[in-house]
């Protein structure tokens, strides 16, 4: 048989990627990133005059089209593959990502008359205007006692699927009846190559409340949170759904048109860009935490019994790997804290300084940042710029720094930031260790993994264990890739399951971060004062994070 292949498309939060992988051995024989057009729209529409609220983030799903119209044809001419030597395709998005569209897949968005509407539009998984609808769910919930609350650590985060949902019937109600179907973006591309809305487990599960032996919550607790909503499942979103690991459908010919693939080219349900990571490690046991690190972190990791950990993001069963429990936790806000640090906060003469020497701002500071020794600073920040997803579950927390000075440095600054992310994660594992999910192993992938080793030595020291990391610059579309040979089949040249899969072609580095014992003990100091922090401002000690957000709101 010739060399066989297949293709794994990553919709990250900037831009989408696919990489075109050989399947025997794992090796990523072309890739190919194609940045969308609208970016993160979180100030205006395309149409440059409709103003958006604070704390929205949308997208335009014509750029997720342009990802694969441009990626994929790409990747086969840069490697010169034959489209008919491509025998699966996997996709994978961030999530919750979804959007309103019409029974035959349109999005809400493409109709002329709905272009200046910002609810036809795909709310981003970092949409964060859906709190009080998130808060309303949550107090019914808890009031009800709906058991499902207990599968996603005690609340449903204002990013997931059914707060988004409740703010359209809320704010616009004209859309929500307008919408034959709200999907997820995984879901919706899937459905655009293969003609067939095939729902995956990871995004029902994880996002939307669906658990594999219970099924939705009822239609009486719908109703309770709005009378439209009471027969919301079965009007706009669908209870057939498909492990991840299930074959969606075949591309059409309409997507043959669109890729440059074959007709009839295996294509799996869709997946989230955390989870389908997991086996891209050749990661298929209990035990290991996987940090995929970029803009956000998301931590998840597989268990064999289903544990309840206060402020998890959720457990679902076939979530990651059929057969397991998947469980899910983390950070909202990580690339994008230095983000915000370089585009605010960086002086001329470290911009000049960074020009002359060819490095980028974070090449510069984390050069600077190394220098320094752990707790020289005397600085201790809270991670919470872009609010706090695990494990207190609260959008409206804000961050800070402790301990500046006149003499207080960026790079000094920088590092705390670091710090502050590394503590984040140092919190979620404790969680899940003081709740029966132990983590003996750490692995972690994702830009940042890559790109910073300062930070992944910090991290390691302050959670005191070995750190390995993806043998892949692009984790994510190698996950995808995989599943996209499993659901080609093994008689086709790919594999019977993940697991064989991840044998296979799943992979991590040689080299590895080990704990400095001088380091932690150090760190050790450091996260008991973060502790402190944590609980005072977090847990409702001090409101004053929120005092200060309802001050803004009102003089806005
Ligand atoms: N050297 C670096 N160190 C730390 N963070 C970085 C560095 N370079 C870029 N970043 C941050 O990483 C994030 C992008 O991560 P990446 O994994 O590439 O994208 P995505 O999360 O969209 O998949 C941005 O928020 C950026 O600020
Ligand atoms: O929430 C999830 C997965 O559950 C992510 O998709 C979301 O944090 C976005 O991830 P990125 O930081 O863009 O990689």
């Amino acid at each position: 048989m010739n060399h066989k292949y297949t293709i794994g498309v990553d919709y990250g939060t900037q831009s989408g990627r696919a990489v075109l992988v050989e399947v025997k051995t794992g090796k990523e024989v072309a890739a190919a990133v194609k940045v969308y057009r609208h970016g993160v729209m979180d100030e205006y529409l395309p149409d440059g005059v409709t103003k958006l609220e604070p704390d929205w983030a949308l997208q335009h799903p014509q750029d997720y089209l342009e990802v694969l119209r441009e990626t994929i044809p790409e990747v086969l001419k840069k490697s010169g593959v034959k489209a008919e030597d491509v025998i699966g395709l996997g996709i994978d998005f961030t999530a919750c990502t979804m959007l309103p569209t019409y029974k035959d897949g349109t999005p809400l968005c493409f109709d002329e008359n709905l272009k200046s509407n910002p609810h036809a539009y795909v709310k981003l998984w970092k949409h964060h205007a859906a709190q009080e609808e998130a808060n309303k769910l949550n107090k019914i919930a808890e009031e009800r006692g709906e058991r499902f609350l207990k599968n996603y650590g005690g609340k449903i985060s204002s990013e997931w699927m059914m707060p988004k949902i409740l703010q359209i019937v809320n704010e616009a109600p004209d859309i929500y009846d307008l919408a034959d179907r709200f999907m997820e973006a995984t879901d919706w591309v899937v459905f655009e190559l293969t003609g067939e809305e095939k729902r995956n487990s990871c995004t029902a599960g994880y996002k939307a409340i669906w658990h594999k032996q219970e099924g939705y919550p009822s239609r009486d607790f719908f109703k309770s949170l709005h009378p439209k909503l009471e027969n919301v499942v079965e009007e706009k979103l669908s209870t057939d759904i498909y492990s991840i690991g299930s074959k969606a459908g075949e591309i059409t010919s309409k997507a043959a048109e669109l890729t440059g693939l074959k007709i009839g080219t295996a294509v799996a349900v869709g997946n989230v860009d955390a989870h389908v990571s997991v086996p891209a490690l050749g990661m298929t046991e209990a035990g290991k935490m996987l940090m995929i690190m970029g803009t956000s972190t998301c931590h998840v990791m597989l268990g064999t019994d289903e544990k309840v950990v206060p402020g998890m993001c959720g457990v679902v069963e076939d979530g990651i790997i059929p057969g397991l429990l998947g469980y899910e936790a983390g950070q909202s806000c990580v690339g994008d804290h230095f983000e915000w640090f370089v585009e605010n906060c960086v002086p001329a003469s470290l911009t000049e300084e960074a020009e002359e020497r060819g490095l980028d701002i974070h090449g510069l500071l984390t050069e600077k940042a190394e220098k320094l020794q752990a707790g020289e600073s005397g600085l201790i920040a809270l991670d919470w710029w872009n609010g706090n997803r695990s494990v207190l579950v609260d959008v409206d927390l804000t961050g800070m720094i402790l301990g500046c000075t006149l003499l207080t440095k960026p790079e000094e600054i920088y590092r705390a930031l670091i710090e502050a992310t590394a503590y984040g994660t140092r919190k979620i594992i404790d969680t899940f260790e003081e709740n029966g999910v132990p983590i003996h192993e750490l692995y972690a992938a994702g830009g940042i993994a890559e790109k910073n080793k300062l930070m992944m030595q910090i991290y390691a020291d302050v959670t005191n264990r070995e750190i390995r990391i993806s043998a892949s610059a692009q984790t994510p579309a190698l996950g995808s890739a995989m599943f996209g040979a499993v659901v080609a089949g093994k008689e086709k040249g790919g594999y019977d399951s993940i697991v064989e899969a991840a044998k296979h072609m799943g992979k991590v580095k040689e080299e590895y971060y080990k704990p400095n014992k001088k380091n932690v003990e150090i760190y050790e100091k450091l996260y008991a004062e973060y502790n402190i922090l944590h609980d005072y401002f977090g847990r409702g000690t001090n409101d004053v994070m929120k005092r200060l957000k309802k001050i803004k709101a009102a003089v806005k």
